[in-house]
């Protein structure tokens, strides 16, 4: 099978799909992994990639095919990103949206980032709202589309344990002779 997990940054989205692709034994593949991958390809910082992300369409349109491409080819994975369940569209049999309010984020940032709580605010709105027209103008994509998910959780109202639990049971329950079909993917560009 392949689960896409997605949300907003500090959502606990990393901390979820690594532990669920523990759990099935399966592989994770992180967009931040890949992000940063692309930053070192690039001798760049991630910070210094978000900000040519912004002047420079190839770098959003790389990552994203290349996520697409890892949902063609390959099953046994979760992949993990913002945009996991858009790109993988088709390609993925379960997407998950985690979330969290922005306070509870931003102080996970904070604490992840070592950073204050209102920068960490200040900073993960800044680069939402950028991302949010990057992927509207590029793909047509309107991030605060919930539609396309299976199942959505408020990450925190439960310790991580408790977030991965949910998941799997989600995913151990799931049965294809019962399922009658994923919500439709529609007026996607997927333009690289
Ligand atoms: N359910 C949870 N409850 C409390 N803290 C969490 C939970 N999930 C993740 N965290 C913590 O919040 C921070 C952000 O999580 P992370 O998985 O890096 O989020 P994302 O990948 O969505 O940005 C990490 O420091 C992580 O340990
Ligand atoms: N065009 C892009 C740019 C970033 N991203 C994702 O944005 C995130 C940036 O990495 P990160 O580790 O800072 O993640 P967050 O904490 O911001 O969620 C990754 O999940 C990337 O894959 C994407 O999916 N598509």
């Amino acid at each position: 099978m392949l689960i896409t997990v997605s949300g907003p940054a500090g959502s606990g989205k990393s901390t979820a799909a690594a532990a669920l692709a523990e759990v099935l034994g399966y592989e994770h593949v992180s967009g931040g992994d890949i992000f940063r991958s692309v930053a070192a390809e690039r001798d760049l910082t991630p910070l210094e990639l978000n900000r040519l992300a912004e002047e420079d369409d190839a770098i959003d349109r790389d990552l994203d095919r290349r996520q697409r491409e890892i949902a063609r080819e390959r099953d046994g994975l979760v992949l993990e990103s913002r945009l996991a369940g858009w790109m993988a569209g088709d390609y993925a049999d379960l997407r998950l949206w985690l979330d969290a309010p922005p306070a509870v984020r931003a102080a996970r940032i904070a604490e992840r980032e070592e950073k204050s709580i209102d920068l960490a605010r200040r900073e993960t709105e800044a680069r939402a709202e950028s991302e949010a027209l990057r992927y509207r103008e590029y793909y047509g994509i309107d991030i605060r589309d919930r539609s396309i998910y299976d199942l959505a959780l408020n990450t925190a109202r439960l310790d991580p344990d408790g977030v991965v639990g949910v998941i799997a049971a989600f995913v151990e329950v799931y049965d294809p002779e019962h399922d009658e079909g994923k919500a439709p993917i529609e007026g996607v560009r997927y333009q690289f």
